[in-house]
């Protein structure tokens, strides 16, 4: 078995890591923390844990615990993941982290996205992105230097970015989108996208029977999915392929979030308008988004004119995807949904873990979706 930690095991992202390492077949979690409410049994707060996790007892964060595992699941808030990492790495310990601190590869995009100095720079060098379908050889590169004995990061995706990538990552690679006009990205997330605590726009009276825009003018995802989108781009349209000094310009993303009276789920629609040169049909269009996913057991891309819900994800760390053509205004339409804890979150940190430590991808992951 694998020694598992979590970190930020009260909060909803930990908690789905600790609900999906119930019935992993390799990571044993030995170690939780909270300063909340350290001391506490987790079954205590969640009780679906009862007859599960009886006697996993809360640590503080700082535990020296953690130090001893083969792997910490770090479900934080952005900020206080580059604080904890360094300790954790240095004791020879992996970590999967589902804050935002190491997703970017360059410190300065960070900065510039979440307006604050990195406080670990040094460990970028052995982080990569943890989004498996669009990052997979860097994954496999990183669990080459985890299996030659080297701690190592993974900085998860977040959840609006991921359903946004898999929405429109085979459009944009498949050289069919204009790399030059706005790309809009409407997404559409659950109440759990905020985290545990309530504020005055996600509390029951508020959120209930609602459906709100946030984040406008600049939401802090924007930055992230134009990197992703603008690398597609390049690639596609201006390949620079093993020089990674050239960094490709951002793509032009409008992104607009939502927030729906759900518990779990993202719905992201992706509008990509055409390249001058594009001759596709939705036929094609289609093929394209088969053929991207063909190889996952965890994205799906729907038959032809089946389109994504989230209620057919939720509690799954699956995505569905599906794009169509609108030949009179020259834009391609893609969507994606997951559950924004699931593929958004522990589901996809699950998944690079298992890359990491060599195990199949979807080990632990194989629950489908109640039928609705
Ligand atoms: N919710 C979602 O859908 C998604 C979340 N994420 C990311 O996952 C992370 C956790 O999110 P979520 O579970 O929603 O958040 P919550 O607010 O529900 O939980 C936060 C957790 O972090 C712990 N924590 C707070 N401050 C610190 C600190 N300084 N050091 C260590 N731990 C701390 C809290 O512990 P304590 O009990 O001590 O307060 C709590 O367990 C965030 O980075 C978020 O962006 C990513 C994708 C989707
Ligand atoms: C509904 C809601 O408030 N969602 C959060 C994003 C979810 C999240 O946790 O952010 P990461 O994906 O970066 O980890 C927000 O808009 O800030």
């Amino acid at each position: 078995m694998i020694k598992a930690g979590i970190m930020g095991a009260t909060g909803y992202a930990g908690a789905e890591v600790l609900r999906i390492c119930a019935s992993h077949p390799e990571f044993e979690v030995a170690v939780i923390t909270s300063d909340s409410e350290a001391g506490q049994q987790i079954a205590d707060i969640y009780p679906a844990f009862h007859g599960v996790y009886d006697n996993l007892v809360l640590e503080p964060h700082a535990t020296d615990s953690l130090l001893s595992c083969d792997v910490v699941f770090m479900g934080v808030p952005h900020k206080a993941g580059m604080l904890h990492a360094p300790r954790l790495v240095e004791a020879g310990v992996t970590c999967i982290d589902l804050s935002a601190d190491f997703r970017f590869a360059h410190a300065a995009d960070y900065e510039a996205a979440y307006h604050v100095q990195h406080a670990a720079p040094e460990l970028l060098e052995r982080a990569t992105f943890g989004q498996p379908e669009t990052n997979r050889a860097a994954l496999d590169e990183l669990a080459a230097r985890h299996a030659a004995g080297e701690a190592v990061i993974v900085g998860c995706a977040g959840c609006y970015v991921t359903a946004s990538i898999l929405a429109a990552t085979p459009a944009l690679a498949a050289g069919f989108v204009n790399p030059n006009a706005p790309i809009i990205v409407d997404a559409i997330s659950g109440i759990t996208g905020a985290g545990r605590k309530p504020s005055a726009r996600t509390h029951y009276c508020s959120g209930d029977e609602s459906l709100e825009a946030y984040g406008l003018p600049l939401h802090r995802h924007q930055p992230e999915i134009a990197l992703s989108y603008g690398r597609t781009l390049s690639d596609a349209h201006t390949p620079v392929a093993g020089d990674a000094s050239v960094r490709p310009a951002p793509a032009h993303v409008i992104f607009t979030p939502h927030l729906a009276p759900l518990k779990r789920g993202i719905l992201a629609t992706v509008y990509l308008p055409l390249a001058k040169d594009a001759e596709i049909n939705d036929a094609s269009l289609h093929r394209a988004y088969e053929k991207a996913y063909a190889k996952s057991n965890l994205v799906t891309a729907l038959p032809q004119g089946v389109w994504p819900k989230t209620g057919a994800v939720a509690g799954t760390a699956r995505a569905h995807v599906n794009a169509s053509l609108n030949p009179n205004e020259r834009m391609i339409v893609a969507m994606a949904a997951i559950d924004n804890l699931g593929k958004g979150a522990a589901g996809q940190a699950v998944q690079c873990a298992n890359i990491v430590f060599g195990l199949a991808e979807d080990a632990g992951l194989g629950g489908v979706a109640c039928a609705s």
